[in-house]
């Protein structure tokens, strides 16, 4: 087991910093999401220190991983871009305050009426997916009499080893132009053409989960190329290259996770060695990490409830959430740590499966896991839910999204309530 940032174990109890978990489960109800704000903070100015390289570069967070207004105000304190993917999390973004300029609107089917909002609001760069979103930018921003910079996504046909569901550069992927038959070389040239779009550079993405620095030097190889056909064929210098984010984490001890710089270095030296090579000079560089600043931060709790032994067979442990607040298990398989909070080590440990509440077989948290001895009203937590947990949570079966509270030393902020039953009525038509 890891715990990382401020979490601790005293006395045989999970602590963050020096809150018990399990009374934090008892004052805010569980299912509740916990993040330790320090650790977030500290990840961020890692990137900043290792890539931003003083203030040449962009660190721009992939808000897709856990966006909320507080998260927002983070950022902007740590004055860091934004990478948004729809209309909804530019919305949050904006009433939250965070300057537009800072973000950048990704999605690979932007409505009509995003990419209207987009413009209105000033986002600083819209990362375009297809010819479709191109064709339509400019339609609108001829209309508003306004020029948009933009970012085009190329698909470099990088095959990365992650889960496939998360894969996102390989060739045969619905992301970006693809560089067969020169896709997005017609992208380039539309882009340059037009009154009002304004080409800033290029962007790529080539999926989530990624252990190996290798794929980011092929990656900087790769768009270098790019960028110098960009520039033989158009007579344009590249101003700004985006390589998206993707840098693995820990959730268990499978995963070879790495500092942030093993993967910032390879891509900065990777890119220097390139360009030299070409003979072009160095873009701006942009990345877009979500995973990596928020995972180990966040922990999700639960309650004990019913517990259901089979002889022979297995013995099923309950709790009172599930698939609804976590769907990375059922989805990709995701294999999580787990503690016993208010029990850590037991004098006898036994293997349980831990099923949520949904009416659904596949709802399993883990399979097969050592833990102490289980009671109903026990505290469960999973370790490093903060990236795409909440951000993916559902109201399957009517469950109730957690509440979400930030623990930044003596500070404790609830910054998502938890849903009531009357929330759940607000889209209905009665
Ligand atoms: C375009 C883009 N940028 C950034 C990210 C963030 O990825 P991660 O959370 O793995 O860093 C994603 C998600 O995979 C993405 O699609
Ligand atoms: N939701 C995914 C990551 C999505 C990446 C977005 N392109 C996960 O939980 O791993």
């Amino acid at each position: 087991m890891r715990l990382f940032g401020d979490y601790n174990i005293k006395n045989n109890q999970l602590y963050l910093g020096k809150y018990k978990i399990s009374d934090l489960g008892d004052i805010y109800e569980t299912p509740l999401y916990i993040y330790d704000e320090n650790l977030i903070r500290e990840n961020i100015r890692k990137c900043k220190d290792h890539f931003g390289e003083n203030g040449k570069n962009i660190v721009a967070y992939a808000g897709k991983a856990f966006l909320v207004p507080y998260m927002c105000k983070i950022l902007k304190e740590e004055k860091v871009s934004l990478d948004v993917v729809s209309g909804g999390e530019l919305y949050i973004a904006y009433t939250s305050g965070f300057p537009m300029e800072n973000v950048l609107f990704h999605g690979n089917n932007k409505s009509e009426q995003e990419i209207s909002m987009g413009i209105d609001l000033g986002v600083g760069r819209f990362v375009v997916d297809n010819f479709r979103e191109l064709q339509l930018i400019e339609k609108i921003a001829m209309q508003k009499n306004k020029k948009v910079k933009v970012l085009l996504r190329v698909t470099p046909g990088i095959e990365v080893n992650t889960h496939k569901y998360i894969k996102t550069g390989s060739v045969d992927t619905k992301f970006g132009f693809s560089m067969i038959e020169n896709e997005y070389i017609k992208a380039v040239e539309k882009s340059i053409k037009s009154q009002n779009i304004d080409l800033v550079g290029i962007h790529c993405h080539i999926g989530s989960q990624i252990f190996d620095p290798k794929a980011y030097e092929y990656l900087s190889y790769t768009m270098m190329d790019i960028a110098k056909t960009i520039l033989e064929q158009f007579g344009y210098q590249i101003k700004e290259l985006d390589l998206g984010g993707g840098f693995g984490v820990y959730y268990n001890e499978n995963d070879k996770s790495k500092e942030i710089q093993e993967y910032t270095s390879v891509i900065l030296q990777s890119i220097k060695k390139r360009a030299n090579e070409l003979n072009m000079t160095v873009p701006t560089l942009i990345i877009e990490p979500g995973r990596f600043i928020v995972a180990n931060s966040g922990i999700t709790v639960y309650k004990v409830g019913a517990i259901k032994k089979i002889p022979n067979v297995r013995k099923y442990v309950a709790v009172d959430g599930g698939m609804p607040d976590n769907i990375r298990p059922a989805l990709y398989d995701a294999k999580y740590e787990f503690v016993v909070a208010n029990k850590v080590y037991g004098h006898k440990v036994e293997n349980v499966t831990i099923a949520g509440k949904c009416c659904e077989s596949g709802d399993i948290l883990i399979k097969d896991v050592y833990l102490p001895i289980l009671e109903e009203g026990d505290t469960i937590a999973v370790l490093s839910t903060g990236a795409y947990g909440y951000s993916m949570a559902s109201n399957y079966n009517m469950a109730l999204k957690p509440a979400v509270i930030f623990v930044n030393n003596d500070d404790i902020k609830l910054v998502c309530k938890r849903q009531t039953f009357n929330d759940l009525l607000t889209s209905y038509v009665i």
